[in-house]
């Protein structure tokens, strides 16, 4: 699998502060990576230095297969970016905004513009409004066209930083649903979130970054894989507990879990006894749980919703 970002012992410090300290990303094609931390956890100053819009103090970046910030005038006309709080001219519309944005940088063909314009705007739910100015804009609509922005040049890297800060809840829904829609066409999405919901029902691979660590990198399948145990809902753990003794690893209400990884087995046991069953299922960690597991109580800060 080819990686698209890497970095290598990557630090920053501000004075006494050591905003990242030593992390070692691994992001592949095809991935969507969640890069969960709580807030100040040093998750802008990496995607910052990404982008080589910040020299690390140490270490190394790699942006699809070149060094930064040294390939940036190759690299960066191949990748999308949407950095916290992007800026706009008030007094443009959204598309004028795109415009200079598309004109400013490299790589974006002028022939092309216009209808590069209309399609990206139509892509973040803003094609009715792109001729209004950026000032009647609500901060939910400036977070779409700073995602428009990243879309311009049909990037095969985009990288985010809190993409749906801001967004109510449908706004949010609406650009998870494109973020899958892109990545589907074939882009790989790097998205740092402070939203465990987010990164879960997103991601398929995930880096926690605690207070500048990387405490946890892998792959959500694998964070998330069965654990050898299989849930039982039942009005009757008693019962369970009497049938199959010695396999019950603990009960809590009507739910008891039993060590073995075949529900169907247990099922039968569990029937063939006459113990009442309302719901099998393998046992599974949620994210929430490996992050805590991970990164200790700090990770209380990482918010669930
Ligand atoms: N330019 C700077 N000068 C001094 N300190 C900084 C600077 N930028 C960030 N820091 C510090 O580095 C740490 C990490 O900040 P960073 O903004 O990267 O975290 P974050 O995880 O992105 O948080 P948030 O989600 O709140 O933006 C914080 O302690 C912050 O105060």
């Amino acid at each position: 699998m080819t990686s698209v970002i890497v970095t290598r012992g990557l630090v920053k410090q501000y004075g006494r502060v050591r905003a990242v300290d030593g992390i070692d990303l691994d992001v592949r094609a095809g991935d969507v990576y969640g890069f969960l931390g709580a807030n100040g956890s040093g998750k802008t100053t990496t995607v910052r230095m990404l982008l080589g819009l910040v020299l690390p103090t140490r270490g190394e970046v790699e942006l699809l297969g070149e060094r930064m910030p040294r390939a940036g005038r190759r690299v960066l006309p191949r990748v999308g970016a949407l950095v916290e709080g992007p800026a706009h001219h008030r007094h443009l519309s959204g598309a004028a905004n795109l415009a200079l944005l598309d004109a400013a940088g490299p790589g974006g063909s002028r022939r092309t513009r216009r209808r590069r314009i209309a399609e990206v705007l139509d892509q973040v739910g803003l094609g009715g409004v792109g001729r209004r100015k950026v000032g009647a804009y609500s901060l939910g609509m400036r977070q779409r066209l700073g995602l428009a922005g990243a879309l311009l040049r049909r990037p095969e890297l985009l990288v985010l930083d809190e993409p749906t800060n801001g967004l109510d809840p449908q706004g949010i829904a609406e650009v998870r649903a494109l973020l899958l829609d892109l990545h589907r066409g074939g882009t790989t999405v790097f998205l740092s979130s402070h939203l465990l919901a987010e990164v879960e029902q997103l991601c398929s691979r995930v880096g926690v970054l605690d207070r500048g660590r990387l405490v946890l990198q892998d792959e959500m399948a694998s964070l998330t894989a069965p654990t050898g145990a299989t849930v039982v809902e039942t009005p009757a753990p008693e019962r369970v507990r009497a049938v199959l003794d010695g396999r019950v690893l603990g009960a809590e209400g009507g739910r008891v879990v039993v060590r073995g990884t075949d529900p169907a087995e247990v099922n039968a046991l569990l029937v063939g006894a006459g113990v009442p069953v309302r719901g099998l299922a393998l046992q599974r960690p949620t994210l929430e749980e490996v992050v805590l597991a991970a990164a200790g109580t700090s990770a209380d800060r990482v918010e669930r919703a």
